[in-house]
């Protein structure tokens, strides 16, 4: 099938790369003009592990090319995917200003029947208005599908090649059998793809991620009561998990969720029920909760410091809202060294992938050192925000010489009470009792 992607970001770029994968012919299509010509140069503009290998094959055998204009990227394209950004407007609503002008642009220059294919999160009727956008200057037939991605940064590869279902939003029997064919090769193992109306499928990716938002809020919740009733965090996720109704995934206690997704799809949601005149609760509390979590571990710092923050210095572990990414977007090391710098903290920093990207926001206002442990070196605490796996097992004693203070703050449960205890170490993490030496 020839497939015209058009914005070629975090999703876009799997997106064409996976599809091209199996055997399709790919364009993708981008106004980042430096981004273009970097892809047209072989170099993937973000950190995505084992995309490489799937990019620079395709690449080389043609079957993926990059275009900053749209016309050329469309040009005899059966499927165009959206694959554009929807950020939080200043209601929470998601901002459809790049799907729409898309939208706009398309009319006049689709030449023959096409499916536009909606890989956005996007509210509830948007296909009805990207619909309705193309059609004031289209000049043939055309389906708008809403198929919404659900697949995780980091291992974004995986869920793309081996998704745990597609959805498919779509009345229209023609857009239906090119769907089915598009994703045939992925659902080979039987995983299915669920075809639905529009709406459903709009909504259907919204309630997905509020519901995992709100499972790890509801742990979040839980480890913050543990620290009060003197109980572990992590006995209860096992002790729950195990129960196939629960299920063992997203149960993870930590430092608040953030990235690109969560927060900004949970604000969208609620903004939509408001728009329907619906006081959707649960999703209040799960971001007035997040906000909170977020923040956690800062007054803890403060207070393990008797004459407060004020010229002290924090290591940070880890920037990326998650691991195995160089994505930043809401991720909870941002607020807190912003936070850290306003008390007159200074701030070292590592990250193995992040650190360009925080450099870009922050500047010199943080030390970005290139291992973890050049960071500790006269610091007087270490905090930890992501849990990237190289910080579960390090050198403690090593640690221990180069910090100030043998105090360590947690924000993702990485290391065994027993262990800090053993290694003399002040500890504190989420939901499990603060560990102090003997
Ligand atoms: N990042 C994820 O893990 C993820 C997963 C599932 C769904 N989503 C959703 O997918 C959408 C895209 O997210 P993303 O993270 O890939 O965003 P992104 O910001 O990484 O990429 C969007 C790209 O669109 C480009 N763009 C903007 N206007 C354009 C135009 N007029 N023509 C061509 N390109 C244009 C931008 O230059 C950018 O490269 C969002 O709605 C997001 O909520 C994201
Ligand atoms: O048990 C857990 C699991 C995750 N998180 C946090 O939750 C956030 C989101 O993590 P994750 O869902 O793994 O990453 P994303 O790449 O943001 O993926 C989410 O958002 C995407 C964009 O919509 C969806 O496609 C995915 O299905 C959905 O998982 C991160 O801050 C994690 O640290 C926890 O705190 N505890």
């Amino acid at each position: 099938m020839k497939i015209a992607v058009v914005g070629t970001g975090y999703v876009g770029l799997v997106t064409g790369t996976c599809f091209a994968e199996t055997g399709n012919q790919v364009t993708c299509v981008d106004i980042d003009v430096r981004k273009v010509e970097r892809l047209q140069k072989g170099e993937i503009p973000i950190y995505e592990p084992g995309l490489d290998v799937l990019f620079d094959r395709n690449v080389a055998e043609g079957r993926l090319v990059f275009t900053t204009n749209l016309a050329e990227g469309i040009k005899d394209a059966q499927v165009i995917f959206l694959a554009l950004p929807t950020p939080p407007g200043e209601d929470g609503s998601a901002d459809l200003k790049y799907i729409l002008k898309v939208a706009d642009d398309l009319g006049p220059i689709l030449d023959q029947y096409a499916v536009i294919i909606d890989k956005s999160t996007v509210p509830v009727g948007t296909a009805e208005k990207v619909r309705a956008a193309i059609a004031k200057n289209a000049k043939v037939d055309f389906d708008v599908v809403s198929n919404p991605e659900f697949l995780r940064e980091g291992v974004a590869v995986e869920d793309f090649m081996k998704p745990d279902r597609v959805v498919v939003g779509t009345t229209s029997e023609k857009a239906k059998r090119v769907m089915e064919k598009l994703y045939a090769p992925l659902v080979r193992q039987g995983n299915p793809v669920i075809f639905m109306d529009e709406r459903s499928a709009e909504m259907t990716k919204y309630a997905a991620n509020s519901f995992l938002a709100m499972k790890i809020t509801f742990m979040n919740e839980i480890a913050n009561l543990c620290e009060k009733v003197g109980a572990n965090v992590d006995d209860i996720r096992r002790g729950i998990g195990t129960d196939s109704r629960i299920g063992k995934r997203f149960l993870f206690a930590g430092i608040g969720y953030g990235g690109s997704c969560f927060p900004k799809d949970v604000q969208a949601l609620a903004k939509t029920s408001l728009d329907y005149d619906y006081d959707f609760r649960i999703l209040k509390s799960v971001m007035d909760v997040n906000y909170d979590q977020k923040k956690k571990l800062l007054p803890m710092v403060d207070n393990f410091f008797a004459d407060g923050l004020k010229g002290k210095t924090i290591a940070v572990w880890g920037l990326a809202f998650k691991p195995y990414t160089d994505d930043i977007r809401e991720a909870p090391a941002l607020e807190n060294i912003e936070a850290l710098l306003a008390a007159g903290a200074k701030v070292t920093a590592y990250d193995p992938e992040a650190m360009n990207n925080v450099k870009g926001v922050l500047g010199d206002q943080v030390t970005f050192c290139h291992t973890p442990y050049a960071a500790l070196d006269d610091a007087d605490a270490l905090m930890i925000f992501t849990e990237w796996p190289q910080f579960r097992t390090p050198e403690f004693e090593k640690m221990g010489k180069l910090l100030k203070n043998k105090v360590i703050f947690d924000g993702r449960n990485l290391y065994e009470l027993d262990q800090m205890r053993e290694m003399g170490y002040t500890y504190y993490s989420i939901g499990r009792e603060k560990v102090v030496p003997a």
